[in-house]
């Protein structure tokens, strides 16, 4: 068997000044392709998860246990080995520059492209996220863009250094509820046909459990349950995870 994309062991993490740690002793691995679902209610720790994984964590937050890329042999780079999309894509874009141009810089600073290549990947980023006319789209500035759109384009720079990992932290939580369903469609499609991984972390327990294989439960900063899809929603070993679904009542059945 291949070795793990990625090994989180006894994982603390203590932001400064908190009285208690945010993540406790979290022990956790991901496959290669492998798509898994982190739920948990506010505060929990799914975002503090994520940042550690992504080394966001802010300066002088205490980090203790390990963090490895087995089969990256190498600590994993930010950007080109792992994909980020955010709940507010239209803050992560920078609103007086063309989206072209955007993801064409990101396209460059990950994969030392020359302009000309990189706006060329930059169209087929665009293509990629199924925005339709992606030269014209390239052109605008994101105000001129909807919120789905917005959010296609972040995950268009998202995959521009081909990474690895994709992180996507409540990515969908803004959006309507048909673009939440056509965003989690995309992702599904993109991390399938690139091989990614990917790291859903949302409170929509019915949304995640359509695209991922394995869901993590968190609670108070620990690691409560973790299971294949169907066995975590059908039959959650946790009180904690019950209630988690019990508040989910539109569940659709798996
Ligand atoms: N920068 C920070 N400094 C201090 N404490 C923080 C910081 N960021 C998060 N926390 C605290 O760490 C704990 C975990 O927060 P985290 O954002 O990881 O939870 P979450 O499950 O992602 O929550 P949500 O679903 O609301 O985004 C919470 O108690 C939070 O208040």
């Amino acid at each position: 068997m291949s070795p793990p994309l990625l090994i989180v062991e006894n994982l603390t993490v203590s932001y400064p000044s908190a009285q208690t740690p945010a993540l406790s002793d979290l022990t956790l691995n991901l496959q290669r392709g492998e798509r898994l679902g982190l739920i948990g209610e506010s505060g929990s720790g799914k975002s503090t998860l994520a940042r550690a994984v992504a080394g966001l964590l802010p300066r002088g937050t205490s980090v203790a246990g390990r963090i490895e890329w087995p089969a990256l042999n190498r600590p994993a780079e930010p950007g080109r080995d792992i994909g980020f999309v955010f709940q507010d894509a239209g803050a992560s874009l920078d609103p007086v520059m063309r989206v072209g141009a955007q993801i064409a810089e990101v396209v460059r600073a990950d994969r030392n492209l020359s302009w000309h290549e990189a706006n060329k990947s930059a169209l087929d980023l665009l293509a990629a996220v199924s925005l339709p006319d992606p030269a014209t789209l390239a052109r605008s500035y994101p105000h001129q863009l909807s919120g789905g759109q917005r959010q296609r384009v972040a995950i268009a720079a998202a995959l521009a250094g081909e990474p690895a990992l994709l992180l996507a932290d409540e990515a969908t939580s803004a959006l309507d509820t048909i673009v939440q369903a056509e965003i989690a469609a995309l992702l599904d499609r993109l991390v399938r046909e690139r091989n990614m991984a990917l790291i859903f972390i949302t409170h929509d327990i019915a949304l995640a459990s359509n695209l991922v294989s394995r869901i993590a439960v968190l609670q108070d900063g620990r690691l409560v349950e973790e299971g294949v899809t169907h066995d975590v929603i059908t039959r959650p070993s946790r009180p904690y995870t019950r209630e988690l679904l019990a508040a989910h009542w539109e569940l659709p059945a798996p």
